[in-house]
C-alpha cells in the first residue's frame, strides 16, 4: 500500500461540502483521520454525522440527489477521482451499521460471503478466513459449534459481532461504524466497545455515536459536528475536559442536543 499523506493520516478531508438536492448537509469540512486510532463523531441529531462517515466510502452516493465538492484523500488517493473504483475503496473501507444486518444465511455464509465475491473458492481457505474473522470479532467461542445455523438465531449483540466479522473477512484497512451499539443491550454494548479498543491495533476506526460516555471511553480523537460543520476536533480527553468552543462545551454538558 502507498505511503500515507501527512505522516500517519489515513484520510485527509479538504473543504468537503455535500448537498442532498438543495439542502447542504456538510459544510467546509477539513479533517485528518489518524491511522490505528478510534475517531468518534458526535453531535446532535441531523448534524451530518452519518452523512460524513458514509461519504468516506462513498456509500452516501446511493442517494441520487447527492452532490459533493472538495476532496477526500484515502492514502494519497483522491476517492472521487474518476480512475479510482468505488468497489476498491469499499474493500479498504468497510462499514458496520446501526442495526445488525446479517444476511438470512448461516453464520459461516455471512462471513464467507465477501471473500467468495472476491473469488475465493477453496473450502480450506474460506474456513480459515471465517475462523480468523470470527476470532477477530470476539465471537468465535460463542458460535464455533453452530457455524451452519442461521445468523438470525443469534442475539442482537452477537449478530452485530457477526457483522463486524463479515467486515473483517475482506481485510479492510478502515472500519466505519454508524452507531453500532445503539440497538444493543448494555452488556453487548460493553463487549462491542471492548472489541473496538482491540481492533484499533490493526484497523483505523471511525465511529458515530450519540453516547458521549461511549466516545470518551473508546476514542482517541473526537470531532464535534453541528449543523453540518465540524466545530471542534481534538484529543478526546482534551475535548471533553477543556473544549475550546463554547458550543462544544454546551453540547457535552448537556445544554442542548
Ligand atoms: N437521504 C437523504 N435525503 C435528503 N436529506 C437527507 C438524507 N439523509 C440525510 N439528510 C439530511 O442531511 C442532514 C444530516 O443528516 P444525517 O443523517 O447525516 O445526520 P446525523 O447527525 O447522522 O443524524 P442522527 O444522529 O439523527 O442519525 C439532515 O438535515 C438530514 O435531514
Amino acid at each position: 500500500m502507498s505511503a500515507t499523506v501527512n505522516g500517519n493520516a489515513i484520510f485527509k478531508v479538504e473543504d468537503l461540502n455535500l448537498w442532498y438536492g438543495e439542502t447542504q448537509a456538510l459544510k467546509n469540512i477539513n479533517m485528518e483521520i489518524v491511522q490505528n486510532q478510534v475517531t468518534a463523531v458526535i453531535g446532535p441529531s441531523g448534524c451530518g454525522k452519518s452523512t460524513f462517515v458514509k461519504t468516506l466510502n462513498r456509500m452516501v452516493e446511493t442517494v441520487p440527489s447527492v452532490r459533493t465538492s472538495g476532496e477526500i484523500k484515502y492514502r494519497d488517493q483522491g476517492i472521487f477521482d474518476s480512475n479510482y473504483l468505488v468497489e476498491e475503496l469499499r474493500t479498504h473501507v468497510g462499514m458496520v451499521f446501526q442495526k445488525p444486518n446479517p444476511f438470512p444465511k448461516s453464520i459461516y455464509e455471512n462471513v464467507a460471503y465477501g471473500p467468495k465475491i472476491h473469488g475465493i473458492k477453496k473450502k480450506q481457505v474460506l474456513d480459515e478466513i471465517v475462523e480468523r474473522s470470527l476470532k477477530g470479532a470476539a465471537i468465535w467461542d460463542e458460535v464455533k459449534d453452530r457455524l451452519h445455523e442461521n445468523a438470525y438465531g443469534l442475539s442482537g449483540g452477537q449478530q452485530q459481532r457477526i457483522c463486524i466479522a463479515r467486515c473483517l473477512a475482506v481485510e479492510p484497512d478502515v472500519i466505519l461504524m454508524d452507531e453500532p451499539t445503539s440497538a444493543l443491550d448494555p452488556i453487548s454494548t460493553l463487549k462491542v466497545e471492548e472489541l473496538i479498543r482491540e481492533l484499533k491495533q490493526d484497523y483505523t476506526i471511525i465511529i458515530v455515536t450519540h453516547n458521549m460516555q461511549q466516545a470518551a471511553r473508546i476514542s482517541d480523537k473526537t470531532a464535534f459536528f453541528l449543523n453540518g460543520e465540524v466545530i471542534e476536533m481534538d484529543e478526546t480527553d482534551k475535548l471533553f475536559s477543556n473544549p475550546e468552543d463554547k458550543r462544544t462545551e454546551d453540547y457535552i454538558t448537556g445544554r442542548f442536543g
